[in-house]
């Protein structure tokens, strides 16, 4: 009867019917590992895609994998069933040996993920909300397009300078001045050190969880002293600006954030635990290291695709000037009027996505999809970047071709490079307004050209971009020069009346 039983379980465990979705050879152990590079993972993802199908089942060691290569299944699955797909895998080096305790990034599907994914909502996504931002993005755009006029050359780091202000300032209420802010120093900090913690080779505590109990100094233990560093790092993240916050509050001279109003929530309704500022730390900590790279990636790549095709950068400034006239700058208002910009923005999001595997996702319990069967506790990952790649949704998809869109002709990016269902990224609509806000001010005051070698000779940039969670391009050189003498006039004048 006990034999009965066991096989009866196992039965009911992988439907008679239904079997794995295909995929690569698995090892005992390593499972389908030794098949990832350490680099570009995306790239071998969509060739397993290629070779099995839109849906694959892999090993990564003991862990099972759902590799979904095509939109449709991830709509299929990753939003209408999202219920099931919203969970993440439980993760061990960011959250517990780098510090990113609370962080809803890993936080897995439950009560406390709610809170804070309705904290982000509140503060992200409400259209009341968004737009009280605006006059802080107005500003950070004269900051942005004067810094440009001063020097162009570093326009990479202007991007990061405003994405990071804005954000800053949102969750903080703190106002940057510039680069050398003390503040954007801890984050940079945090972020760099977290990446480097966090190299694939150091992932393999995520696999093998016994192995957060390796001694530093033990062989295989050395993942933990660049840990203990981030670490660091990061607790100075998540302390400095919120201790910022409370003091000011106490002297009555904290300008509203997303900090201080979910204190002042909290103290409405009567004492603030330990516990719930642990979460506010966290939820503040994270927007900006979510937030600012991403958004900063998304520029860059929209310059080198302008430098590349400059008929396509003449079309965008030829709409901004008909729509906007030369005697004032773009602003929020102009977007609906302006058909062409918005096909450059969703081209510019697909041609290269800035986070070409997305943040993996686990199933509740286990399903069937398509006559496969996926099993319950399996990391789903969703491969944003072959999604963005696929020829049958865009035609040569290599192509920057802004006329893609033109009525609505080809899917959106926009429903791709932010995930999906109840994980798809709050922030979505606050990058994609500042995106549209600097694309639109540099159209209408910058020209973007070549660089020319010593023999006069247009050089132009490689299309070589980073591995990595985030993905950006590689530094390029350009000529980015002011359009006129009245641009520089009227970038002169915002400065003056957003300060
Ligand atoms: C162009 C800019 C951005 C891109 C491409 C991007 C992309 C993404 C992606 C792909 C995810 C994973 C979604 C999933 O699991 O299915 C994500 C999650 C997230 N993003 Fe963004 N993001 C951007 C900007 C921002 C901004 C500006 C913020 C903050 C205001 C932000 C905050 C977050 C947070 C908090 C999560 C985790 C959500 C969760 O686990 O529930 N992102 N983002």
């Amino acid at each position: 009867t006990l034999v009965t039983l066991l096989l009866q379980a196992s039965r009911r465990k992988v439907p008679k019917c239904a079997s794995f979705p295909p995929g690569p050879t698995r090892l005992p152990l390593l499972g389908s590992v030794h098949l990832l590079p350490q680099q570009f993972q995306e790239r071998t993802l969509a060739e397993w895609g290629t070779k099995y199908g839109g849906i694959v089942y892999a090993k990564l060691f003991r862990t099972p994998a759902i590799v979904i290569n095509s939109y449709k299944i991830a709509h299929d699955l990753m939003e209408k069933r999202s219920g099931n797909y919203s969970d993440r895998p439980r993760f061990i080096l960011i959250p517990e040996l780098l510090g990113w305790k609370n962080s809803i990034v890993h936080l897995r599907y439950g009560e406390q993920f709610r809170m804070h994914r309705k904290w982000m909502q509140d503060a992200f996504r409400s259209k009341e909300a968004l737009d009280s931002y605006r006059s802080i993005q107005r500003r950070e755009v004269s900051v942005f397009l004067a810094n440009l006029l001063s020097t162009p050359e570093a326009f990479m780091t202007h991007f990061t300078q405003f994405s990071a202000s804005i954000i800053m300032e949102i969750v903080y209420g703190h106002r940057v001045l510039n680069d050398k802010d003390k503040f954007i120093g801890i984050a940079e900090r945090a972020g760099e050190s977290t990446v480097t913690a966090g190299s694939p080779a150091t992932m393999l505590v995520d696999f093998f969880p016994i192995m957060k109990l390796i001694p530093e100094w033990c062989p295989g233990g050395g993942f933990k002293t660049k840990a203990a560093v981030a670490h660091k790092y990061v607790s100075e993240l998540y302390e400095v600006p919120y201790r910022m916050v409370r003091e000011k509050m106490k002297s009555g001279t904290a300008r509203p954030s997303f900090t201080s109003n979910l204190l002042e929530r909290r103290d409405r309704v009567g004492k603030l635990t330990l516990e719930d500022e642990e979460n506010i730390k966290a939820a503040a900590a994270t927007v900006y290291s979510a937030g600012t790279e991403t958004t900063a990636t998304a520029m860059m790549t929209f310059i080198l695709a302008m430098v590349r095709h400059p008929s396509i950068y003449s079309k965008l400034q030829d709409e901004v000037d008909r729509v906007v006239g030369l005697e004032r700058l773009p602003d929020f208002e102009d977007r609906a009027a302006l058909p062409y910009t918005e096909c450059v923005i969703k081209e510019l999001y697909r041609w290269h996505v800035p986070v070409p595997l997305g943040i993996p996702h686990n199933t509740l319990k286990s399903d069937i999809y398509g006559g496969y069967h996926i099993p319950e506790n399996a990391m789903v990952i969703a491969n944003i970047w072959a999604m963005s790649q696929d020829e049958d949704i865009y035609p040569n998809p290599t192509d920057f071709n802004p006329e893609r869109y033109m009525d609505n002709a080809e899917e959106d990016p926009k429903n791709i490079v932010f995930g999906f269902g109840r994980r798809q990224c709050p922030g979505n609509e606050l990058a994609d307004r500042s995106i549209f806000i600097l694309v639109t001010s540099i159209a209408a005051t910058m020209n973007i050209t070549k660089v020319k070698d010593t023999s006069r000779a247009e050089i132009t940039p490689s299309l070589d971009f980073t591995s990595g969670f985030v993905s950006r391009p590689e530094a390029f050189s350009c000529e980015i020069t002011a359009r006129s003498d009245k641009a520089v006039r009227l970038i002169r004048q915002m400065k003056v009346a957003t300060e």
